[in-house]
């Protein structure tokens, strides 16, 4: 078989990749196969929220009574915003603000006038977006609690755990609200393992159980406001459906590379390193097996500096891994996220070569010290290498995707 791998070929293996996952996509499939004739009430929350609710409003066509639609600011499309069942809210991410709460009082009332179960479409960043914090707890200690989550370290399972006691809608609580009957939701996974329990705070899930991390005093006493257990009951009549995670979009790039005849390596190993400790480890696979197309899902972490420069974690571990292909005839790795934005700047992720390192020295950059600063948008900028798609509605982490000849 004659191979010919290029960069083109990476690239277009992530979009089928970002294609498969997509918001409207994933629901459309699955609404499509129903085939009642009832009407339906819909609430989408999320980043994903708007792409999700499109693929409801193909899917369900008159059918949709009525929508509420919370998303990040800037994320709710013209396709929405047009659609006059649809009521949208745009509010804080990642640190709640104002219009979280006021996105709380929303949800909360917009339950209050159904006689029946909505469909619920969440996707990751649900945590920030929407909040009703139990009593005793204000805009301002949820600030100080959530500044301090996302800086100290803790993975979203702890996180989402201390959201959890804060709130008199996540971890389950929110199906107190329901009108009676079953409750369906369609999820996209943006967390290591797929657990619904953590994807923006479990709002209908089971509540995240073990213990609390530690916290500092002050914070600590704004978690020991009491919040009603979850009614276990009330959580066996919702089903929790998963329509898009990190495996399905690596199924994805295996079914294209199929169809172009490429043979695969899928390391199903979770890539949640440090970004440059993960990019050796990557590196060393890809290069130790020639001829192969590799592919990682996962979700790197990146220490930051006090004053952080451009890109994320992605860029991180692309630059990063740039100076181990240095000096390869053919070799490129794509390391990006599916969400369209890694990190601060515009870009979703890079594709990097055996001549990357090279051409940001060369355009004046240090990319060693890049890394440090957590600045490697700014060399990849300068080396020509960051991909760019805008907002993807969806996100179900990060995908890396390399070959070498
Ligand atoms: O909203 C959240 O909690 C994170 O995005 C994980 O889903």
């Amino acid at each position: 078989m004659s191979l010919s791998v290029s960069p083109d070929v990476l690239l277009d293996l992530y979009r089928a990749a970002v294609a498969a996952v997509g918001g409207r996509e994933s629901v459309r499939a699955v609404l499509r196969a129903d085939e009642s004739n009832e009407p339906v009430s819909v609430i989408a929350i999320g980043k994903a929220a708007s792409a999700m609710l499109a693929g409801a409003q193909d899917a369900l066509g008159p059918r949709l009574r009525q929508a509420l639609l919370i998303t990040k600011h800037k994320h709710a499309d013209k396709h929405s915003q047009r659609d006059a069942r649809v009521t949208v809210i745009e509010a804080g991410h990642p640190w709640p603000d104002q219009t979280s709460l006021v996105a709380g009082q929303r949800l909360l009332a917009f339950l209050r006038g159904l006689s029946r179960p909505p469909l619920f479409l969440l996707s990751g960043g649900a945590s920030s977006l929407v909040e009703v914090p139990v009593s005793g707890v204000g805009l301002a200690q949820l600030r100080a609690l959530n500044t301090y989550l996302l800086s100290s370290g803790f993975d979203i399972r702890s996180i989402n755990r201390v959201r959890q006691a804060v709130s008199q809608i996540k971890g389950g609580r929110l199906t107190h609200f329901l009108p009676p009957g079953r409750t369906q939701a369609l999820l996209i996974s943006d967390v290591p393992g797929d657990d619904p329990a953590i994807i923006g705070s479990g709002l209908l899930a089971a509540p995240l159980q073990g213990a609390m991390p530690s916290l500092p005093p002050e914070l600590a006493a704004v978690c020991a406001h009491p919040a009603a257990p979850a009614d276990p009951e009330r959580l066996a009549a919702v089903d929790l459906r998963l329509v898009a995670t990190n495996a399905y979009a690596l199924d994805a790039i295996e079914a294209r590379a199929a169809r172009l005849g490429l043979p695969v390596r899928r390391h199903r190993r979770f890539v949640a390193d440090e970004a440059v400790a993960g990019a050796r480890i990557i590196a060393n696979q890809l290069l130790a097996e020639p001829g192969y197309v590799h592919l990682w899902g996962g979700e790197p972490v990146v220490r930051l500096p006090a004053e952080p420069g451009r890109g994320g974690r992605m860029q991180s571990l692309a630059l990063s891994a740039a100076q181990y292909l240095h000096g390869h005839a053919q070799a490129y790795l794509l390391a990006a996220g599916t969400d369209g934005t890694d990190g601060p700047g515009d870009a979703a992720g890079a594709l990097v070569d055996n001549g990357t390192w090279e051409r940001a020295t060369t355009a004046g950059m240090m990319p060693a010290e890049a890394l440090r600063r957590a600045d490697a948008g700014t060399a990849l900028a300068a080396s020509g290498d960051l991909i760019r798609t805008g907002p993807t509605g969806t996100n179900v982490m990060d995908l890396m995707i390399g070959y070498c000849a």
